[in-house]
């Protein structure tokens, strides 16, 4: 169904550009086009990395100072349009308003704490083995940086990149997702709006985006590529940077297994797998994926989160009182209906309503499983989507074993009263980010990201601003 095609423009060194070929951009909750974008060729790609490469000759030579002005100017436009910016993201991505408004502002307080940051990027002084020499240690930006992001976090994955590159005095080639293009291009606009000069940030929208990336991979003159996105992609990035050496950064998918120990507060842990769970109808990289309860107060929790599940209401991100919106698409509703279907085959049981659709829109009713074994596909797949497999485990051996029997290692949460035991799964869980009765531990001062094939590198505080710096060793003969 079309209602309105307004065609947005990408947007290469300071300039919009419109292409003959474009492609629709789908509202999931309705069906309906909300409007199109260029679709970007190799061409696009070229121009946007010849212009990211021209204005790194100034941008890198800026003041730390200088960069943070404009940064924070950044900020203050990005907020001033906040509303704006959620709205068009509930409309292309269809997370609820209130969600979305929370995204913008996860989003914009990246721009802060980069801006902040940008002044405090030090090198060091070592003292030398002759007194006629002096060792000095700098710290310089690594150059032109491809961004490739993904739909379910439209904002927060572009600014948690971009922030960080311009404040080392780095410039960008973005592409966002094919899916959630317009949030990508308003950023864009702030960001020329707050006098961010033409050039250091480039964003390419394309339905082709092994095209793109494929020209921005084999250009020596990008030295760094940072993805957001499914693990299978994530690898792909890293085969292609090989050829050129780059520096790779990789956020990717996960499992998070979401463990209430027989001790924990039940309500509390409730509220939070709600939250874990189906923030972002669970199509969310640190989402609870697989919950391990203690056989001991199965049938309890059980009883609470069937009963907090059925409260929570599905609809329009748009409509007042939503708190599940649509999936993104066709493809991944199906996929969650097959891990249903798969593991009521194996003899997992649905607690209350299953989850059918709705008339229009790629809607899933939330659905609790129980009697959920570990060689269901759900426990061993990232669900992304409102699905919640239930097992119980016996000891807290069991349960860190269980946790740990899987190649991702992204984000874990347990929920306990006992200090002991919160040291214990802490300490054991092979994950590099571990919610400790806290199940929304994502801020922009901290290091975000993965280990095993969950990722390479960090996002998030002076973590992540270290990966867009390259250390030079200068040694002073005096
Ligand atoms: N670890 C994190 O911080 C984090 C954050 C958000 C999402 N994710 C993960 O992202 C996945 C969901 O996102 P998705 O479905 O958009 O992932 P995806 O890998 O399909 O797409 C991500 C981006 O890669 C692009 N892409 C797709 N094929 C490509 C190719 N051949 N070459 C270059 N680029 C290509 C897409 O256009 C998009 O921009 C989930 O696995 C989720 O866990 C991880
Ligand atoms: N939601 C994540 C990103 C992955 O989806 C975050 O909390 O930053």
């Amino acid at each position: 169904m079309k209602s309105q095609e307004l065609t947005y423009p990408m947007y290469i060194n300071g300039k919009q550009i419109m292409l003959d070929d474009s492609f629709e951009v789908e509202n999931p909750a309705t069906n309906e086009v909300i409007g199109r974008v260029p679709n970007g060729t190799a061409t696009e790609a070229r121009r946007a990395a010849d212009a990211a490469h021209e204005a790194f000759k100034t941008w890198s030579k800026t003041s730390a100072y200088e960069r943070a002005a404009l940064l924070e100017s950044w900020h203050r436009v990005i907020d001033e349009r906040l509303e704006e910016l959620a709205v068009i993201m509930v409309k292309e991505q269809g997370k609820p308003l209130a969600e979305a408004r929370g995204e913008m502002q996860y989003a914009n307080s990246f721009v802060k704490w980069y801006a902040e940051e940008a002044k405090r990027i030090y090198g060091e002084s070592i003292p030398a083995s002759v007194a006629s020499k002096r060792i000095m240690v700098q710290k310089q930006p690594v150059g032109v940086v491809a961004a490739i992001t993904p739909w379910n976090f439209p904002a927060a994955m572009i600014t948690r990149k971009v922030a960080p590159a311009l404040a080392a005095g780095c410039t960008v080639v973005i592409k966002p997702a094919e899916q959630t293009p317009l949030t990508a291009l308003l950023l864009a606009e702030c960001a020329e709006a707050a006098g961010i000069p033409a050039g250091v940030i480039n964003v390419v929208t394309t339905q082709n985006p092994a095209e793109v990336s494929d020209v921005w991979m084999e250009d020596s003159r990008v030295k760094k590529v940072t993805f957001t996105g499914s693990t299978p992609i994530g690898k792909y990035l890293m085969r292609k940077a090989a050829d050129t050496v780059k520096k790779v950064s990789l956020e990717l998918g996960g499992l998070a297994p979401f463990i209430i120990a027989e001790d924990a507060d039940i309500e509390a842990a409730v509220k939070g797998v709600i939250v874990s769970k189906f923030r972002n109808a669970g199509q969310t990289c640190i989402c609870a994926n697989r919950i391990f309860v203690h056989e001991s107060i199965k049938k309890t929790f059980l009883q609470a989160f069937q009963q907090a599940v059925e409260s929570l209401k599905v609809g329009n991100g748009l409509e007042d009182g939503t708190e599940i919106g649509p999936l993104i698409d066709k493809a991944a509703v199906k996929k969650v209906q097959a891990q249903l279907q798969d593991a009521v085959s194996k003899g997992a049981v649905i607690h209350g309503e299953s989850g059918q659709n709705m008339e229009k829109g790629y809607f899933m009713k939330p659905v609790v499983l129980s009697g959920v074994t570990d060689e269901m596909l759900c426990m061993k797949e990232e669900t992304f989507g409102p699905l919640a497999p239930v097992t119980a485990f016996n000891t807290d051996e069991e349960a860190i074993e269980r946790a740990n029997d899987t190649p991702f290692g992204l984000a874990a949460y347990v929920y306990t009263s006992s200090l002991k035991k919160a040291v214990t799964y802490s300490e054991n869980l092979d994950y590099g980010i571990v919610g400790v009765n806290d199940s929304a531990p994502s801020v922009a001062q901290a290091p975000f990201g993965g280990m095993k094939e969950s990722g390479l590198g960090r996002e998030g505080g002076h973590f992540g601003l270290e990966e867009f710096l390259e250390v030079k060793y200068i040694s002073l003969q005096v």
